[in-house]
């Protein structure tokens, strides 16, 4: 197998809260919320790696901390080989890594033209002459489905669809090998959904581009990744092959993803995370052990000791599960179980 193009190791980033002037004045601690605690895993050649997970379990954070545009706590991103946050001159991997944000509307400057925003960083990179730049910019228009007659005009003057087809050919500008897609289509009508992710599954495979997909839809997830990375409260739960994951699960909260699904409808459209049914934690004061014991209906004692690695399941190497129950011999099946709803009650939910 060949190295991966991204390769994340025990990556954390915490942000700490009540650590200004004022609260320092106040003698106030400050507190850190452990947005991302520990994720390890690569984004090979050519794949789309989809990172799924409830609303603040931290994707975007690791999304952006990956990528060097938050300053990480710890941990290290090779791409290519070489340590990102060691390497004092990142102009080419801000050439050969970039970003499409979720929100069309409030990315894209709207005192700027789309000819403008798409050519920015062709500016800013030094990139050709000013007229190889203007017709690079319309070729970029037309390969994401606008025209360069569209050049001129503003960000208001174009739909929700359109903006984030701007975003794309900004993205696409310096020819990137990488990009992270933070949530691209969720901002956008469900009819246009499909259009921009038949657009992006075009482009990766005219340009060979790896993607590294974050989305809390079920659906918009399968559809377009190769594996799955499921997110919970800071950590990576679940990583396989992407039918590994919707139809072998080996882990308690991606079956309870998948469960959340609702009876009546059979479709996948619209399947979201965010119907599991109880609080997830604070990331502030997570709780000990397994994250998910205080909602897991199998959490036996010994998950409240130890928070557990990745084990195979099934014997393959490709699918990786953090639960003592994927270990026949565990110390976790002799263990007393416990009961959730007490454990749940026992952790602080502040926010
Ligand atoms: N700048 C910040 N300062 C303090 N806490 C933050 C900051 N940004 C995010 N957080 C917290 O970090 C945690 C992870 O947030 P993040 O946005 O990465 O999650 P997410 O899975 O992408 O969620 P969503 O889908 O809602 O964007 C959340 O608890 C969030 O409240």
């Amino acid at each position: 197998m060949t190295d991966p193009l991204v390769r994340v190791e025990d990556l954390r980033k915490y942000y700490f809260e009540n650590d200004n002037l004022t609260d320092r004045l106040l003698g106030r601690e400050p507190e850190s919320v452990q947005a991302v605690d520990g994720v390890s895993f690569e984004v090979r050649e050519g794949e789309t790696l989809g990172l799924v997970g409830e609303s603040g379990c931290g994707k975007s954070t690791t999304g952006e901390t990956l990528l060097h545009l938050r300053e990480p706590t710890d941990g290290a991103v090779y791409f290519d080989g070489e340590n990102v946050f060691e390497n004092d001159d990142l102009t080419e991997f801000r050439e050969r890594a970039q970003v499409v944000f979720q929100d069309p509307f409030s990315s894209l400057d709207p005192r700027m033209t789309a000819g403008e925003i798409v050519r920015e960083p062709l500016d800013v990179h030094g990139i050709g002459t000013k007229s190889e730049r203007r017709e690079q910019v319309a070729e970029l228009l037309e390969r994401v489905g606008l025209s360069a007659g569209q050049m001129d005009r503003y960000p208001h003057e174009f739909s929700g669809g359109q903006r984030q087809r701007i975003g794309i050919a900004r993205a696409l500008a310096l020819e990137p090998d990488f990009v992270v897609c933070d949530e691209p289509v969720s901002a956008l009508d469900v009819s246009v959904q499909a259009q921009i992710l038949n657009l992006l599954e075009d482009l990766q495979e005219e340009f060979g581009l790896t993607y590294l997909f974050i989305a809390h839809d079920l659906s918009v997830v399968r559809h377009i990744s190769d594996r799955v990375a499921v997110m919970y409260l800071g950590e990576i739960v679940e990583i396989g092959p992407v039918d590994e994951i919707f139809e072998n699960p080996g882990h308690p909260y991606t079956e309870a993803l998948l469960e959340s699904v609702p009876r009546a409808d059979t479709s996948e459209q619209g399947r979201e995370v965010e119907t599991l049914a109880g609080d997830v934690p604070s990331p502030r004061n997570p709780p000990s052990g397994c994250r998910f014991h205080t909602r897991c209906p199998y959490a036996r004692e010994a998950c409240t000791q130890a928070d557990p690695d990745g084990y195979e399941v099934e014997g393959d190497d490709d699918h990786l599960a953090a639960c003592f129950r994927r270990v026949d011999d565990h110390e976790y099946w002799s263990s007393p179980p416990i009961d959730a709803d007490e454990r749940a009650a026992e952790t602080a939910v502040d926010d």
